[in-house]
């Protein structure tokens, strides 16, 4: 048994089999997945995906119409079993802070007490320790409309930790919040969630966000898991090119396969054969789709000399956006067009450059366009390209060499 001030250890959540439905919509779709004891786990996920229809569940908000949850081996939701919320020992932070607005911080934080059994003084003490822990001691007499939206969250995430929940569960608290305190309070929570035991289901569809805080990330789109990995697993193999997309892109070429490698397979592209590392496997001829991670460009000196370089672009700048650590970069590569190509220094739009590409961080999938005959010889017509102006995870981190591409 824990005792008041030893925080039990945090749930084992099992989800299998999860549907919710709105009508037509399947907001969530089949989804299976574990979250350890004092694991961090992150859901990501766009607008719509079924995050906080997910959340909610855990939190017994939402009913299942079909599938388990269970909470420390305890059914929790299944059929016509529903744990209420009270009952599930976790706690949740909101966007919007969701702060009793007629009670003070110490009360909307003490209320958060109000169903354990601690005499007025262990209560009183662990209220102001949570408020100090998170800097806000000296405004503990305030309501909620005298605090700033980072002080109101900061409120919220005493409330969630001060009794010490086994589960605590963040639906996109950040927000609503500018980009500065939104960093600040991330490490926050990262480091309050790890202190105590709890383990962590948090929802959002910032990726930099997940890959900051999480254990594992799962990516979901239209009520279904996608991927459930550690960060770095989902971004160097992204499951899909829904994954790759949603975790950071810089731009995209269609091509067609020539010569799959174990290591880098050689793709044609118009009339440029790139390097890439396939994600499955692909044999020559297939159509494939070659994402291409910000982290895979880099700006070298164009070319003059005699030896000719491979896996390159050249292209012009159209637009540049200084970005504190340096520069992010558009440029238009014949029909393609390649967003945040970091570099050092400033390009002028209109400078002519080439943008060296590491097989390692281009992606190739295959898709289901229907072959040409005779293809793996012939080059593809298929060049279109898409820009996707998604802040990218590693933006700025474009400086490492970009491996030998010969
Ligand atoms: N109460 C409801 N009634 C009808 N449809 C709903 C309801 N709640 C959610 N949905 C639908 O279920 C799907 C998943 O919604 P959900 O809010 O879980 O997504 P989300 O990933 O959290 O999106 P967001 O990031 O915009 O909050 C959406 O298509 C949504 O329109």
């Amino acid at each position: 048994m824990s005792t008041p001030t030893q925080p039990a250890l945090g749930h084992h959540v099992q989800v299998s089999g999860a549907v919710k439905r709105y009508g037509d919509c399947a907001a969530l779709d089949g989804v299976d997945f574990e979250v350890e004891p004092g694991q961090f786990l992150v859901l990501l996920g766009p607008s719509g995906s079924g995050k906080s229809t997910l959340v909610r569940s855990l939190a017994g908000i939402e009913r299942l119409d079909e599938g388990q949850v269970r909470l420390s081996g305890q059914l929790a939701s299944a059929g016509s079993r529903h744990l209420p919320p009270e009952r599930r020992n976790l706690a949740m932070v909101f966007q919007d802070y969701a702060l009793w607005p007629h009670l003070t911080v110490l009360g909307n934080v003490g209320y958060a007490l109000r169903r354990r059994r601690l005499d007025k003084s262990s209560a009183r003490e662990r209220v102001h320790a949570a408020l100090e822990r998170v800097g806000l001691g000296r405004h503990a007499e305030r309501y909620p409309h005298e605090l700033s939206g980072g002080e109101q969250q900061r409120v919220a995430l005493a409330r969630a930790v001060v009794a010490q929940p086994q589960l605590l569960l963040f639906d996109e608290p950040l927000s609503n919040l500018d980009a500065d305190l939104r960093e600040r309070l991330r490490v926050e929570i990262a480091t309050l969630t790890r202190e105590s035991a709890a383990t962590a289901v948090y929802i959002t569809h910032d990726q930099s966000e997940a890959f900051a805080l999480a254990d594992t990330i799962g990516v979901l789109d239209k009520g279904k898991l996608i991927q459930l990995a550690g960060p770095e697993e989902v971004y160097r193999r992204p499951a899909t090119p829904f994954v790759a997309r949603f975790t950071g892109v810089a731009g995209e070429l269609s091509g067609r396969v020539v010569h799959p490698g174990p290591e880098h397979t050689h793709i044609r592209v118009g009339d440029l054969v790139l390097r890439a590392r396939s994600i499955g496997p692909v044999r020559a001829g297939d159509a494939v789709r070659l994402i291409i991670r910000p982290a895979a460009t880099r700006i070298t000196a164009d070319p003059h000399g005699s030896e000719q370089p491979t896996n390159v672009l050249h292209g012009n700048v159209i637009d540049v956006a200084y970005r504190g650590r340096g520069y992010d970069h558009v440029i238009a590569a014949g029909p393609h067009l390649i967003s945040a190509v970091h570099d050092a220094q400033a390009h002028p739009r209109g400078e002519r450059v080439t943008v060296q590409l590491d097989p390692e961080q281009c992606l190739a999938y295959t898709t289901d366009a229907p072959k040409e005959p005779g293809s793996g010889s012939h080059p593809s017509n298929l060049t279109t390209v898409s820009m996707n102006p998604v802040a990218p995870l590693d933006a700025g981190a474009a400086s490492e060499p970009a491996r030998s591409t010969s």
